[in-house]
């Protein structure tokens, strides 16, 4: 058994930091392999910089400038840490991408020639209550500008088109939807340990 890359997606506030890592931590050990947890916009600092610049950077700027972290993360973390036999689990990936810079005027087709060439991964995409989602938002003290431009509702919905455009036969993308609402973060984190555990049943998908 291969080292797994997985992305946990979801609209701002759904919940993906606290579920990616809780689900490293289950991971570790899986199959015999240790697992490394990872993020997007990344740490280093080009990503703190393109993080720090989101009110500033739009539309194609901001998207380019993702891709190009994204393309420097893939290069220089993921591919190595999987070469060396360890599960990768990302907060935010491609999809982020596929939404976020969507709200942010671009066309889905554009947004994926930029992102077309990485690595695919397992999606699993956290999905909730618009209201839910709302109402963590609402808790925060600070909004950025991409949260304040595009509501729950609007997330949720271009996530499903980026998941029905990552299934098209052309892509292929391994994706799952998990349905968090009401449910505690190691309830969410078991059904996706089982739904990773049917994937590698030879013969499923
Ligand atoms: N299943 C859950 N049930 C109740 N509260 C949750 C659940 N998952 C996350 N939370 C809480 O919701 C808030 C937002 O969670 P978190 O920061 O993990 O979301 P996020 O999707 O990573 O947000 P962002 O997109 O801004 O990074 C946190 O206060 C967290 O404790
Ligand atoms: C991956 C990705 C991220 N962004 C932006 C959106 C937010 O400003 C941050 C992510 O912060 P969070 O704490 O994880 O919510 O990065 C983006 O614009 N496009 C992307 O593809």
């Amino acid at each position: 058994m291969t080292a797994e890359f997985v992305a946990v997606e979801g609209p701002t506030g759904s919940g993906k930091t606290t579920i990616a890592g809780l689900l490293a931590h289950r991971l570790n050990g899986w199959r015999g392999h240790e697992a490394v947890l990872t993020a997007e916009p990344t740490r280093s600092p080009f990503g703190d910089l393109v993080r720090a610049s989101e009110w500033m950077l739009q539309g194609r700027a901001l998207a380019l400038a993702l891709a190009a972290d994204r393309a420097h993360h893939v290069e220089s973390m993921i591919i190595p840490t999987l070469d060396s036999g360890k599960h990768v689990i990302t907060d935010r990936y491609v999809q982020s991408s596929m939404v976020l810079h969507r709200i942010d005027g671009l066309e889905p087709d554009e947004i994926w020639t930029y992102n077309q060439y990485f690595l695919q991964c397992t999606t699993v995409y956290l999905v909730d209550r618009p209201e839910v989602i709302a109402s963590r938002l609402a808790a925060r003290s600070r909004a950025t500008r991409l949260e304040l431009t595009g509501t729950p509702q609007r997330q949720l919905e271009y996530y499903r088109d980026a998941a029905a455009f990552l299934a098209h036969p052309d892509h292929n993308w391994i994706q799952h939807t998990i349905d968090c609402y009401g449910r505690r973060p190691p309830e969410i984190v078991d059904e996706i340990m089982r739904l990773l555990n049917q994937d590698r049943i030879p013969g499923h998908l």
